[in-house]
C-alpha cells in the first residue's frame, strides 16, 4: 500500500492511505543504515498490519526537501499577510518572498483583512507591485470567507505550505479550510509562542486532493548565512536588471552607472522594493561580520 506522512511524532510516521485511513507506522530498520530519513510529506509504501499499524518499508523519491520546517515534496507556499492588524510591513513581505526563493518554493501572497476600515486603500497600494512582478496575489477575508474560491483553486492538487507573521490569520484559515484541524491538534506550532522557534512541528491536512501544511514558520538559519552580494538575485526585478549591471560582485547600492541603481532612480524599480532589498543587504553583512 502507498500512502503519505502527514505527521511525525516521537518515531511514529502517521501515513494517510488513499482511502482516507491513517496508520501509524514504523520505519523500518534499514532505513537508518541507508541513511534515509523519512519526512512529512514523503509517499511512502507500507505493510499494514491489521487495520491501525504498519510499517514504513519503501520512501519514494522526493522532488523538493525542506530542512527547516522538515517537510518534503512542497510544491508552493502561500504567504499570509495582513493588511491591517497587524500592520503590512512591505519590509517583512519582501524579506520573507526572498527567504522562499532561496528555498526554492513556489510562492502565492494571500492578503488577508480586507473587510476592516482601511485595508482596501492598502490593497490597492501595493497589489500592482507584487502582481506586476508576477506573484499570484490572492486576496482574502478568512472570517467571511471572501476569496476562498480563488484560494481553493490556487490550493487544489498541491502541497501548500502556510507561512506569514503571527496574527495574519494563518490559523483561522485554516480551521476555515480543514475544520477538524483545530480539534487534531491544536495547533502545536503557534499555541505555545514560547516553544515556537524551538518546535519542528509539522503536520499535513488533506484538502482538494491536495495537502495544507501547518508548519512552525520558516527558520531563518540558511538566510543568515547567505552572502549579500547573492541577495539580488532572490529579488525578481532586481536579479533582472542586474544581468546588465557590469560591475562583477556588485551590491548594487552605492557604484555609478549601475543598471540596477538606473532602473531604481528611473521607478522600474519600485521604491520600497529596493528599499527592503538595501536593508536585507546591511542585515546580512551584519550577520556576517558577527560570524568572524
Ligand atoms: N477582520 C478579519 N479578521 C481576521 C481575518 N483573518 C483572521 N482574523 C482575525 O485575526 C486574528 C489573528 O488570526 P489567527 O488566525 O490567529 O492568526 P495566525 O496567523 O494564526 O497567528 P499566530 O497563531 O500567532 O501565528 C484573529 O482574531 C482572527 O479572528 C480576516 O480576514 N478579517
Ligand atoms: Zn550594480
Amino acid at each position: 500500500m502507498t500512502g503519505r506522512i502527514v505527521k511525525a511524532i516521537s518515531g511514529f510516521y502517521y501515513v494517510r492511505l488513499e482511502d482516507g485511513r491513517v496508520l501509524q507506522c514504523k520505519a523500518r530498520g534499514v532505513f537508518k543504515k541507508r541513511d534515509i530519513n523519512p519526512l512529512v510529506g514523503d509517499l511512502v509504501d507500507i505493510d499494514a498490519q491489521g487495520t491501525q499499524e504498519g510499517t514504513i518499508t519503501e520512501v519514494h523519491p522526493r522532488h523538493s526537501a525542506l530542512v527547516r520546517p522538515p517537510v518534503a515534496n512542497v510544491d508552493q507556499a502561500l504567504l499570509v499577510v495582513s493588511l491591517v492588524q497587524p500592520p503590512l510591513s512591505l519590509y517583512q513581505l519582501d524579506k520573507m518572498l526572498a527567504m522562499l526563493a532561496l528555498s526554492n518554493i513556489e510562492v502565492g501572497i494571500g492578503f488577508t483583512k480586507v473587510d476592516l476600515p482601511f485595508a482596501q486603500q492598502v490593497l490597492d497600494e501595493v497589489k500592482p507591485v507584487y502582481t506586476q512582478l508576477n506573484y499570484e496575489v490572492l486576496e482574502l477575508n478568512v472570517r467571511s470567507g471572501v476569496g476562498l474560491q480563488s484560494l481553493e483553486r490556487f490550493l487544489k492538487g498541491k502541497i501548500t505550505v502556510l507561512t506569514g507573521q503571527s496574527g495574519v490569520g494563518k490559523s483561522t484559515m485554516l480551521k476555515t479550510l480543514v475544520p477538524e484541524s483545530g480539534a487534531l491538534t491544536g495547533h502545536v506550532g503557534h499555541r505555545s509562542k514560547r516553544g515556537r522557534q524551538t518546535t519542528t512541528h509539522v503536520e499535513l491536512y488533506p484538502y482538494t486532493d491536495g495537502y495544507v501544511a501547518d508548519t512552525p514558520g520558516f527558520s531563518q538559519y540558511d538566510f543568515d548565512k547567505l552572502e549579500p552580494t547573492h541577495l539580488g538575485s532572490l529579488f525578481r526585478e532586481i536579479a533582472q536588471y542586474s544581468a546588465d549591471c557590469e560591475y562583477r560582485g556588485c551590491l548594487h547600492i552605492t557604484d555609478s552607472g549601475c543598471a540596477v541603481l538606473a532602473a531604481v532612480e528611473s521607478n522600474q524599480i519600485v521604491k520600497s522594493r529596493y528599499h527592503s532589498y538595501v536593508q536585507l543587504v546591511k542585515e546580512l553583512q551584519e550577520a556576517k561580520a558577527r560570524r568572524y
